[in-house]
């Protein structure tokens, strides 16, 4: 019988950034300026539903955590795939049980929190064209949201002003040392 070989050590390499909040908060925007200012490559998170996720929240219903499970199981391989090199990824992991399942993938992970008054963020959703998702289900979102608790790598970056500013904030509140 052989010995299982020993799980690659990535403890000490780049974390994996989780751009998170609700729907509207500006994770694509943000993740994107993010992932070019860090180097490292970025996705996002909508590319990886599966279609009917995409039609029920089209269709206005919110998701649950059936929906949600093969959602987060595609994030977590995109992760685990970029080892110790780094990434930046949106994803709303409104739940804590959420962001357990993407840091069980296995490198280390850093959330960037994008928090702001719901009035913005309406505001922003009602001025964004063609996105299938309705500005109805945001409310739905807020009230999933679990924000980040204290053992959790992360930081909350207010998303009042501009995308370059608001990049500017997350890349201040990233750890300087590995997390
Ligand atoms: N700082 C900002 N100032 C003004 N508009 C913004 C800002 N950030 C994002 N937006 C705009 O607000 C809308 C929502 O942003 P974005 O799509 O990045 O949010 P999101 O969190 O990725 O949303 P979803 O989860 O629904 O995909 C977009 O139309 C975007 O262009
Ligand atoms: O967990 C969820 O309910 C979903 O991931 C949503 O957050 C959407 O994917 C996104 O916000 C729409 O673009």
């Amino acid at each position: 019988m052989t010995a299982a070989s020993p799980p690659r050590p990535v403890a000490a390499g780049r974390p994996v950034i989780v751009v998170m909040g609700v729907s509207g908060s500006g994770k694509s925007t943000v993740g994107g300026l993010l992932a070019e200012r860090l180097g490292v490559p970025y996705a996002e998170a909508d590319d990886f539903h599966p279609a009917a996720n995409i039609a029920k929240m089209s269709a206005g219903h919110p998701l649950d955590d059936t929906d949600r499970a093969p959602w987060l199981a595609a994030i977590a391989d995109w992760i685990a795939e970029r080892g110790d090199r780094g990434g930046v990824v949106s994803c709303s992991a409104l739940r804590r049980r959420y962001r357990d399942r993407l840091r069980q993938a296995g490198p280390p992970l850093f959330f960037v929190h994008l928090d702001g008054p719901e009035e913005l963020i309406a505001a922003r959703l009602a001025a964004r064209m063609q996105h299938f998702m309705p500005t109805g289900l945001l409310q739905s979102q807020i009230e999933t949201l679990e924000p980040l608790e204290p053992d959790e790598a992360g930081a909350v970056v207010p998303i009042e002003g501009g995308p370059q500013q608001i990049a500017d904030r997350a890349l201040a509140a990233l750890p300087a040392t590995p997390v």
